[in-house]
């Protein structure tokens, strides 16, 4: 569905990124893990075309990814959401919860007004939010519950693949897992491909199916995720996490 070729990033003159090369297929999880700064989020921005890249590209259902056709770029919005840790700067401060998630529905979808209110509330009940929340502004709801705001947001268009940048690393333990086990069911249900970037190697075997393992901006390893990492690095960065 979406392919990295040889992409690379620089940043300020320095490279953060790559070359990479990633192919993910249509309903497939994977999560990006590796320490901290050491290229996940670029990669995330990079394969939700929200950067442009120093060299490679980026394919979507077999062309290049064109920024400047208009239609394939709704599409590939349309088929492919992201989700950041920045909730809060992720969503317009003066906006109420009800427009927050309806406003990608107004623009990719060609729902009325009264089915983009229900599909609202039906996604505020996915994510098991309480509906009254549809009337308040951001600074009303807590960090995790508008960290739900922005997943319910991404997924109400329906997308065949959501990228999750450490979406639930400001949550508490059990509502990581809680919200973790509700996006597996979610992705199975419709199926939806996932990409999970996280620091979290076992929340990571929980949700998906094979892990990339970054470091220094490039790919050291690529396994199942019921299969333990093969390259010396990787394997340390698991024997880590683990202990
Ligand atoms: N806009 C930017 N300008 C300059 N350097 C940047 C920028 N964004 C990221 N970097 C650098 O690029 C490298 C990779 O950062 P990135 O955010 O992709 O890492 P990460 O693996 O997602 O880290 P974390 O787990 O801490 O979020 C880091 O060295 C970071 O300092």
């Amino acid at each position: 569905m979406i392919a990295l070729e040889e992409m690379t990033q620089v940043y300020a003159g320095q490279r953060v990124l790559g070359p990479v090369n990633l192919v993910l297929e249509a309903g497939e999880r994977v999560a990006l893990v590796g320490a901290s700064g050491e290229g996940k989020s670029t990669l995330a921005r990079l394969l939700l075309g929200l950067e442009r890249p120093a060299s490679g590209r980026l394919m979507f259902d077999g062309s290049v990814l064109d920024r400047r056709a208009r239609p394939v770029m709704r599409t590939f919005r349309r088929q492919v959401q992201g989700v950041f840790q920045d909730a809060p700067g992720a969503v317009n401060p003066r906006h109420r919860v009800e427009r927050i998630i309806s406003e990608p529905l107004e623009h990719l979808t060609s729902l009325d007004r009264s089915a983009r209110q229900a599909r609202v509330m039906a996604m505020l009940a996915a994510v098991q939010l309480p509906t009254e929340l549809a009337s308040r502004l951001p600074h009303q709801l807590s960090g995790g519950q508008l960290q739900r705001v922005c997943l319910a947001r991404a997924l109400a268009i329906e997308p065949a693949l959501l990228v999750c940048d450490e979406v639930t690393s400001g949550l508490d333990t059990i509502l990581q897992v809680a919200l973790g086990d509700w996006l597996l069911a979610h992705c199975r249900q419709q199926r939806m491909g996932l990409v999970f970037v996280t620091h979290d190697l076992r929340l990571a075997r929980r949700l998906c199916d094979r892990l990339v393992v970054i470091e220094r901006g490039v790919i050291l390893d690529d396994v199942r995720a019921h299969q333990s990492c093969t390259h010396p690095a990787a394997m340390a960065l698991e024997a880590a996490v683990l202990t």
